[in-house]
């Protein structure tokens, strides 16, 4: 029996302006109980702009809510506009960012280098980051996608020390299963989560590969959550469109209900 606690985060993308924000994290407030938290941490992932909001709100009301940012600068400071940085972030206490999503990836051209140096970014203003890899469609057809997301790992984590790797999150979000409705298979999202671990127990040990939380990313819904956090090495969800509905949200962190 696995000793990780799932983590459930709303990617929110760019999706809520800052009182729109506010309005939804009222509403996840209102609606989850201690049960709730204690069964499962529970993230948002909202714009930029909407942190400070957030976090206001959080801190107010000891919220056990936790937060990040979808994304940070590798630099530290300077001549880079309209980057955020790590530092940034940490002060505005959040606790994770997502990192290399396929957004990221494919709109913004970030490589295997620039993840791993925001990585760095990351846990050196002590966030956690959200590693986010996974295959498009024609990997997937190719029958490839466990030597290409784990190629995606590798990169990733190069250079990144034992005592920070086993607090990462990983995220396999296959690109063909993101906001398409076409969920991957229970099995599929096991065979690649799977793969990662074995991954990290190479990269590592078998010990710390058991500590790291990977979660599944694409279609999550609460009609589906259930059947994947039934799968051995999946130990959470990263939620797109699913995440900006409260009441939707709260039935997947409610999933063993579902
Ligand atoms: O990209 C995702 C989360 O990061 C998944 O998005 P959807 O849940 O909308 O498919």
């Amino acid at each position: 029996m696995s000793t990780r606690t799932p983590l459930m985060a709303g990617n929110w993308k760019m999706n809520l302006n800052h009182l729109e924000a506010i309005a939804h994290v009222q509403k996840l407030a209102f609606a989850l109980t201690d049960k709730d938290y204690d069964a499962v941490e529970v993230a948002v992932l909202p714009p930029y702009i909407d942190l400070r909001s957030v976090q206001t709100l959080v801190d107010g009301d000891k919220l056990k809510i936790k937060y990040g940012a979808q994304d940070l600068s590798a630099h530290d400071s300077g001549a880079y506009t309209g980057e955020i940085s790590g530092s940034m972030l940490a002060k505005l206490k959040c606790t994770f960012v997502a990192i290399g999503h396929s957004e990221r990836r494919q709109y913004h051209g970030e490589d295997e280098e620039l993840v791993n140096a925001k990585i760095k970014a990351a846990y050196k203003n002590g966030l956690t980051p959200i590693l986010c890899v996974g295959e498009g469609l024609d990997v997937r057809k190719a029958g490839q996608q466990v030597p290409h997301t784990l190629a995606q790992l590798d990169g990733a984590l190069r250079d990144i020390p034992a005592e920070q790797a086993e607090t990462i999150v990983v995220a396999y979000e296959p690109v063909w299963a993101i906001g398409t409705g076409e969920v991957a298979t229970p099995e599929d999202a096991q065979e690649v989560c799977g793969a990662i671990r074995g991954r990290l127990a190479e990269l590592y040990s078998q010990e710390l590969a058991e500590k790291v939380r990977i979660q599944y990313g694409g279609s999550v819904k609460s009609g589906n959550v259930a059947a994947i956090m039934a799968q051995p090495d999946v130990d959470g969800a990263l939620i797109g469109g699913a995440a900006l509905d409260a009441e939707e949200f709260v039935k997947i962190v409610r999933f063993r209900d579902q």
